[in-house]
C-alpha cells in the first residue's frame, strides 16, 4: 500500500460510527427548523457528504471555500476566503461543519463573517478539535474527537494537498 508511513489514529469504523451519533444529535437538535449545513472547502467535504447522510431533516448544504495553511503543518494566520456561498443564509438556521478546529482562527474569522448575513442562529459542528494548539476560544457544539497535538491527515484532511483521500485518520510517520 502507498501510504504505509501513516500510523492510524482513527479507524473508518470509529469515524463512521461517531459521525452516526453527531447526526442522530443534529437530527433531534433541528427538527423543525430551517437548517443549512455550511460545508467548509476543502478539508470537510468528506465529512460532510457522510454526515448528512445521518441527518434525518430537509436540510441544505452549501459551500464556503477557506485556506489558511500553505504547503507547511502550521497556520500562516491569515484566513483566506477562496470561494463565498452563492445563496443568502438570512433567516436560516446554519450549521457550519469543519473537519478539524486546531489554533481556532478559521472559525473564528467564519463566525464574525456569517453572523454579518443575519441567519436566525449559527452553531459549530468539528470532527476534530486539538486543544494544545488553540489560539482563540471558539464555541464547537457538535464534536466528533479531541485529538493529541499532532499534525493528521486522511479523511478530507490534507497535508501539502495530499492524503485527503485516505478512508481514516492518521498521521504521518517519517520514512
Ligand atoms: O483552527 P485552524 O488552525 O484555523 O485550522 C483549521 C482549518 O485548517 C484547515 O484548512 P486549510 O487552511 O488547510 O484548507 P483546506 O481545508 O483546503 O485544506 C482545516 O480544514 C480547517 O478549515
Ligand atoms: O492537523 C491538521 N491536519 C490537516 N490540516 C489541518 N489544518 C489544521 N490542522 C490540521
Ligand atoms: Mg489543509
Amino acid at each position: 500500500m502507498v501510504n504505509t508511513n501513516v500510523r492510524t489514529l482513527l479507524s473508518a469504523d470509529e469515524i463512521a460510527a461517531r459521525t452516526r451519533e453527531l447526526g442522530a444529535q443534529i437530527t433531534k437538535e433541528y427538527a423543525g427548523r430551517r437548517l443549512v449545513l455550511v460545508c467548509v472547502l476543502k478539508g470537510s467535504f468528506v465529512f460532510t457528504a457522510d454526515l448528512m447522510r445521518h441527518i434525518d431533516l430537509p436540510l441544505r448544504v452549501e459551500f464556503l471555500g477557506v485556506r489558511s495553511y500553505g504547503e507547511g503543518t502550521s497556520s500562516t494566520g491569515v484566513v483566506q476566503i477562496t470561494q463565498d456561498l452563492n445563496q443568502p443564509i438570512e433567516g436560516d438556521d446554519v450549521l457550519i461543519v469543519e473537519d478539524i478546529v486546531d489554533t481556532g482562527l478559521t472559525i473564528s474569522h467564519l463566525l464574525q463573517l456569517l453572523r454579518t448575513r443575519m441567519p436566525s442562529s449559527i452553531k459549530v459542528c468539528s470532527l476534530l478539535h486539538k486543544p494544545a494548539r488553540s489560539r482563540v476560544e471558539v464555541p464547537i457544539h457538535f464534536l466528533g474527537f479531541t485529538i493529541e497535538d499532532k499534525f493528521v491527515v486522511g479523511y478530507g484532511l490534507d497535508w501539502a494537498e495530499r492524503y485527503r483521500n485516505l478512508p481514516f485518520i492518521g498521521v504521518v510517520e517519517a520514512q
